[in-house]
């Protein structure tokens, strides 16, 4: 008789900006839990087709590059976790807002979502997943435990993504930020497959007055809620 191992999952999605990335960093610090950035797997799709002279255009030849990452992600300190792409690190150059935007675009199709889907649900394991991104909690994990949604006001999450690149000693526009986030936006809600939206179950959160500390304590809290830790 096999029996099925249940495994822990929390979703967080949200739109750009809205504290996915740092918030699922300290849920996974604080759990001990494995850590999926999706994002990451577009983003580096994204860099892969470059690196070939790939258009962004060419879904033909995106869902393989897709389908045949050859990535690692190492870890590297604390919750920084190096990734390298064909043999190359690559951890910061696909942060870049124009890499933001080639994985938003190559994120719209619908042969590039399936061929990274597995990918991504073989990140499940014991003794538990947060998993980052658009669609965790409506298409990738839809039996996770607990499914959050964040969100924040485009103004606020331009403003904390620009702070963050003045931070790094990168020049910004915070203007160019605002539109950029806007477009991403526009393009993350409306595509037709797997669109930006929270799951009916999801706890929704407005983080725009609500400092990082804030936002994990009510994240913990449900987790507590729910009997995950
Ligand atoms: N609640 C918050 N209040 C203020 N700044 C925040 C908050 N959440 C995240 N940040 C900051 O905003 C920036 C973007 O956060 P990040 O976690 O990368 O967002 P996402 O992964 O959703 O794109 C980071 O510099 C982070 O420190
Ligand atoms: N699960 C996911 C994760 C990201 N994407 C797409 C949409 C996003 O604009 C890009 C980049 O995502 P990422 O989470 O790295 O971006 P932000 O850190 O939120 O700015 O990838 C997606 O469609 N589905």
């Amino acid at each position: 008789m096999s029996t099925t191992v249940f495994i822990p999952i929390i979703t967080v999605d949200g739109p750009s900006g809205s504290g996915k990335g740092t918030i699922c960093r300290l849920l996974s610090q604080q759990l001990g839990w494995h850590l999926l950035d999706s994002g990451a797997l577009y983003r580096l799709t994204a860099v892969a087709a470059r690196h070939h002279g790939i258009p962004m255009t060419d879904e033909e030849s995106l869902k393989v590059v897709a389908a045949h990452l050859d990535v690692q992600f190492l870890a590297g300190t604390a919750a920084e976790i190096k990734i390298v792409l064909e043999g190359e690190e690559v951890t910061d150059a696909i942060r870049t807002e124009a890499i933001g935007a080639d994985a938003s675009i190559v994120a719209a199709m619908p042969s590039v979502r399936q061929a990274l889907l597995q990918r991504q649900r073989d990140f499940a394991a014991l003794p538990g997943l947060i998993a980052d991104g658009r669609d965790m909690g409506t298409v990738v994990f839809p039996e996770a435990r607990l499914k959050v949604y964040l969100d924040a006001s485009a103004e606020e999450r331009a403003s904390r993504r620009y702070k963050q690149l003045i931070s790094k000693g990168l020049s910004a526009s915070l203007e160019d930020i605002l539109l950029d986030i806007q477009a991403r936006d526009e393009r993350d809600m409306n595509r037709s497959i797997s669109p930006l939206k929270p799951a009916p179950d999801a706890v929704i959160l407005d983080t725009t007055q609500l400092t990082i500390e804030e936002v994990l304590e009510v994240v913990l809290d449900e987790a507590k809620h729910k009997g995950l830790r």
